[in-house]
C-alpha cells in the first residue's frame, strides 16, 4: 500500500472529484472547478517530483479527472489506474506532452489536454533572454562584477558577439521557434535561416516584409531561407535556437557530429526538451571550443546535469523557466482546468487551441468547451461550434 499523500480539498461536497499533482499559480482555475460542482484536491506532498505510485495513491478509487505535470510519467500504469477510479480526463500543464503515451490514454478512453495559446510569448522571450546573455557573456560578467574582481574599463574584457546582421538559426519554427525567430529579426536585425517539416508561410512573410521596410528607410534589409537540411541551418547559422516537440525523431538531433559542423563561435539556445541535445556530447563541445556558448533552460536528465555543464563558463543554465511569467503560468493552470472540467461535463473541443482568449477573460465566465484535448480525433469527440 502506497503512503497516503497529503492534500488540501476544496469543495468537499463537490459532485466530481479533480485531483491536481501541484498547487499551481492563480486562483481562477480553483473557482472556476468548484463553481462547476467539483470537489478539488490539490496534492501539498513537499517533494518536487511524484512517483508513479504516489500519484496512484492520489486517484484513490474515485477520480473523474486530473491536472498533472510534465515530470510526472503518465504511462499505461497511471491511465489504468485513472480509468479503475472512473477518471475520463486528464490535462498537462504544459504545451508539450512527451511525458504521455496518448496510445495508452486511448486505450482506456481518456483525454488528454495541453495549454497551447498562453506560453508562445513567454517561451521565446527567454530563448531571446538566453541568446543575448551567451551572446555578451552576461553571467559570467555578472560573477566577476560580485568577486570584486573588476578594477576599470579594460579594450578586451568580456568581448562578445553583436547579434545584428548575423544569421539566426531555427530548428523546428512552429508556435514559439516563429515567435522567436520574429523577436530576433525584428530585434536585432538578424537574418534567418530555418528548418522545419512545414514551411511557415506567415513568418516568411513577416521577414520579407520588414526587409522591405528596412530597405524602404535606407537600411540593409534582412532576409530568410527556408533550409532544405538541419545541417544547412547548423552551418550556417552564428545563432541557433531548438524548438522541435520531443520524440522519437528529434532524441538526441544535435549530437557531436551535428555539434562539429557549427561554426566555432556559434551560440546553441535549447528551450524545447533536454534529450533533443546529446549533452555529454555538448559538454565535451564546450570544453574543447572555448568561444561556442550554449544558453540552456532544459536538460537531458532533468533536474540533473550531465558532469562537467556546471563549470563550463561558455554555458548559461536556468532551471526550466521558459513558460515562467506569471500571465503564462497563471494561463496554463486555467486551460489545464478547463481541459478536465470540459471532460467531465462533456463540452465538446475548442475549433482552434491557439486561440484561447475566451476562456482567459475574468470577466466573463469560459466558452462550454475544452481548450485543447490532444486525442480529440482518435477518441470521436465533437468539436464545438461557438
Ligand atoms: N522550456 C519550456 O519551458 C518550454 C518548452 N516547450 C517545448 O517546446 C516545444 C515546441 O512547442 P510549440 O512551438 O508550441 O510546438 P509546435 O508544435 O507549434 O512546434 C514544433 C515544431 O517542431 C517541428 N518539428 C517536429 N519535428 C521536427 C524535426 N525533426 N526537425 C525540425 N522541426 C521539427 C514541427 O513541425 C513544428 O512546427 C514543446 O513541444 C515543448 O516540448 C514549450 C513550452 C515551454
Ligand atoms: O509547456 C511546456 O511544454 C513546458 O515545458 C512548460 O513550460
Amino acid at each position: 500500500m502506497a503512503k497516503p499523500v497529503s492534500v488540501d480539498v476544496w469543495n468537499p461536497n463537490g459532485k466530481y472529484r479533480v485531483v491536481s499533482t501541484k498547487p499551481m499559480p492563480g486562483t481562477r482555475w480553483i473557482n472556476l472547478l468548484i463553481e462547476q460542482d467539483c470537489r478539488l484536491e490539490i496534492c501539498t506532498q513537499k517533494k518536487t517530483i511524484l512517483s508513479v505510485e504516489e500519484i496512484i495513491a492520489l486517484i484513490g478509487d474515485r477520480c473523474d479527472g486530473v491536472i498533472g505535470q510534465l515530470t510526472e510519467d503518465w504511462g499505461e500504469t497511471l491511465f489504468a489506474a485513472l480509468s479503475r477510479a472512473g477518471g475520463k480526463a486528464f490535462s498537462n500543464m504544459a504545451v508539450g506532452y512527451n511525458n504521455v503515451d496518448v496510445e495508452a490514454a486511448n486505450k482506456y478512453g481518456i483525454a488528454v489536454g495541453n495549454t497551447p495559446g498562453v506560453l508562445t510569448e513567454t517561451t521565446a522571450e527567454l530563448a531571446a533572454a538566453l541568446s543575448l546573455a551567451a551572446a555578451r557573456r552576461i553571467v559570467e560578467a555578472d560573477g566577476f562584477m560580485r568577486a570584486g574582481l573588476y578594477d576599470g574599463w579594460l579594450p578586451n574584457l568580456f568581448v562578445g558577439n553583436l547579434l545584428k546582421g548575423q544569421t539566426v538559426g531555427v530548428i523546428g519554427a512552429g508556435r514559439i521557434g516563429s515567435a522567436y525567430a520574429r523577436m530576433m529579426v525584428e530585434g536585432f536585425k538578424m537574418n534567418l535561416i530555418y528548418f522545419d517539416l512545414y514551411q511557415s508561410t506567415r513568418l516568411e512573410k513577416f521577414v520579407t516584409a520588414y526587409g522591405q521596410f528596412l530597405k524602404a528607410n535606407g537600411e540593409q534589409p534582412v532576409t530568410w531561407k527556408r533550409a532544405s537540411s538541419m545541417d544547412e541551418v547548423l552551418v550556417e547559422a552564428d545563432l541557433i535556437s531548438l524548438h522541435p516537440v520531443l520524440d522519437k525523431t528529434t532524441y538526441h538531433l544535435v549530437n557531436k557530429e551535428r555539434l562539429s559542423k557549427m561554426k566555432k563561435e556559434a551560440i546553441l539556445i535549447n528551450c524545447s526538451r533536454g534529450p533533443v541535445v546529446d549533452e555529454v556530447a555538448l559538454v565535451e563541445h564546450l570544453r574543447e571550443n572555448p568561444m561556442f556558448r550554449v544558453g540552456l533552460d532544459v536538460f537531458e536528465d532533468e533536474p540533473y546535469m550531465k558532469p562537467g555543464l556546471a563549470d563550463m563558463k561558455n554555458a548559461v543554465v536556468v532551471p526550466h523557466i521558459a513558460s515562467a511569467s506569471k500571465w503564462t503560468r497563471e494561463g496554463m493552470a486555467t486551460l489545464a482546468a478547463l481541459n478536465v472540467l470540459g471532460k467531465i461535463k462533456q463540452y465538446p473541443i475548442w475549433h482552434d487551441p491557439n486561440k484561447v482568449e475566451p476562456f482567459l477573460d475574468e470577466n466573463s465566465p469560459p466558452p462550454a468547451a475544452c481548450p485543447s484535448i490532444v486525442n480529440a480525433k482518435a477518441l470521436n469527440l465533437p468539436v464545438s461550434k461557438l
